[in-house]
């Protein structure tokens, strides 16, 4: 399959990336860990960006974003500096941003995702350190605030903005990306994405191969899916209506799902870019072979070697990689020696299927638990053992519970306050399956009180198997097999 492209869409992303795991911020010592913390209370002259302040680089930045650029298989400069961006704006006092221009740490990577018409390869142009600034709290709307909040905590955070060639060819792959290229970086250990403000993205897009629009500033995966694709319709309006696209930057209202113009490219400033002189340009060559060696397996690689070595199909391998904390769940479960298909199936489909469904997200795993938070509370947490996973897989793996109750249980424990292990939810809910002698029972039983759906059935009509199948559910409280139901009831009618 090829996919052709009618519409002759193409999306380029640049995305800024907090190394919010870095202990102290870019250029001074002060903490980055300040999401908890009152405003301004996480920072100095330098990171004010008071006259008279000197950065002092720190090394840390420039180890991981060497990490990114191998990961990404782009290209270390040997040389690289940090430039001058001048802009006059509250979120920065000093008048500029300390960024990269024409010499960016890493160039030519790449990364695969799983595109419209199979594996397919978005390019990276470049990837390159920056500050952060300070954040502006509008108050209300951005269009109609009457006032601006200056928070300084987040200036001068370490940043990496990742500029990729327009190569996505729908919003849903610039969503793909953006999954694949956070879990990149969550393996690498550089990023924890569930921090507020961690990930923030320009979405570059043309339709019919024509004049890009830029899309500022959106904080969620779902948000540039869903700006992309208002965007790309407005655009498709704008043109049969024979009108003309023009490059112009635009603001995503992520409550009204609509884009707005916020100014075209001739009102764009000119940064005036010169190096930055309290800075020395620096020679990393000799860094990275050591960093390479701290490259962990990354997630394609973790991916085929999961196929391999625990015998599950592609779709269980990918849905465990996608993130490197149920990865490690996942391995913590096998490794003491539970059948890997049916943990996979308890792991992949039913315990990150329920996740998903009461939107919360992984966000720690310690070896012996996965941690889970509320993805618009992170207040609400709760976490999942793998020894509970353990025992539960075992339980099904020897027939004892049913598909039903293995569901019942995980649910159980996602939803539950207190510490239960499954064995005890199980005895406590009456989950434990049912004697075969009791399933028999029940499907004479049934057979004999439902004379009409019985004929039904010998007539053809396969629904009425399903409505017997249910009544012997119904008989032994959920407890019964439903395949074995099934098998039960044919047999006997036959
Ligand atoms: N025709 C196009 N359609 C869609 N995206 C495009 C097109 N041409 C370029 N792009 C994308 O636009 C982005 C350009 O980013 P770049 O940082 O190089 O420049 P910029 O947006 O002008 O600068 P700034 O950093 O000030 O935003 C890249 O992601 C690129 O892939
Ligand atoms: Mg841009
Ligand atoms: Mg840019």
């Amino acid at each position: 399959m090829v996919y052709e492209n009618p519409d002759g869409i193409r999306i380029g992303l640049e995305i800024h990336v907090q190394l919010n795991k870095l202990k102290t911020k870019m250029f001074c010592g002060c903490s980055s860990d300040y999401h908890n913390a009152a405003p301004n209370t996480h920072t100095c002259p330098i990171c004010l960006g008071l006259p008279g302040s000197l950065p002092v680089l720190n090394k840390k930045t420039v180890e991981a974003a060497i990490k990114v650029g191998l990961a990404l298989e782009g290209e270390i400069a040997e040389e690289t500096q940090f430039h001058r961006k001048n802009y006059f704006y509250p979120d920065l006092p000093k008048g500029f941003q300390v960024t990269q221009y024409d010499f960016p740490i890493v160039s030519k990577g790449k990364v695969v995702i799983e595109g419209e018409d199979g594996e397919h390869t978005v390019g990276i142009t470049r990837a390159h350190m920056e500050e952060d600034p300070g954040k502006l709290v509008h108050i209300g709307s951005i269009e109609k605030s009457k006032g601006v909040l200056i928070d300084y905590n987040r200036s001068g955070m370490p940043l990496i903005e990742t500029v990729t060639e327009p190569d996505m060819r729908s919003p849903k792959e610039a969503r793909r990306f953006l999954d694949k290229f956070r879990n990149i970086l969550e393996y690498l250990d550089v990023f924890d994405g569930n921090l507020e403000g961690a990930m923030r993205v320009d979405a570059n897009v043309s339709v019919h191969w024509g004049t890009r629009v830029e899309i500022k500033n959106i904080s969620s995966h779902k948000g540039v899916e869903r700006a992309l694709l208002y965007e790309i319709m407005r655009q498709k309006n704008v043109i049969r209506r024979g009108g003309k696209i023009t490059l112009e930057t635009r603001h995503f209202d992520e409550g009204r799902g609509v884009t707005i113009s916020m100014r075209t490219k001739e009102e764009a400033e000119d940064y005036r870019y010169f190096r930055e002189p309290d800075l020395m340009p620096m020679r990393v060559t000799d860094w990275i072979p050591a960093i390479r060696e701290t490259l962990p397996e990354l997630p394609d690689a973790k991916r085929a070697r999961f196929m391999e070595q625990y015998g599950i199909t592609d779709m269980h391998a990918k849905s465990l990689t996608s993130k490197i904390m149920l990865a490690d769940f996942y391995e913590g479960v096998c490794a003491e020696g539970v059948d890997p298909k049916i943990a996979a199936t308890w792991t992949a489909d039913v315990f990150l299927g329920e996740l998903n469904y009461r939107d919360l997200a992984i966000s720690s795993y310690d070896g012996k638990k996965i941690g889970f938070i509320h993805t618009k509370d992170p207040e609400i947490e709760n976490s999942f053992k793998v020894s509970d996973m353990i025992e539960l897989v075992n339980l099904f793996a020897e027939g004892k519970v049913s598909d039903r109750a293995a569901v019942e249980v995980i649910r159980t424990i996602l939803d539950g306050k207190e510490e239960k292990a499954p064995s005890r939810i199980i005895e406590e809910k009456g989950l434990f399956k049912a004697e075969d002698d009791l399933v028999t029972k029940a499907v004479a039983e049934t057979i004999a009180e439902n004379e009409a759906a019985v004929k039904d059935y010998l007539g053809g009509a396969e629904k009425s198997l399903n409505f017997l199948v249910g009544q012997v559910m119904k008989k032994t409280k959920g407890t019964a097999d439903a395949k074995t139901a099934r098998e039960l009831i044919v047999k006997e009618l036959m």
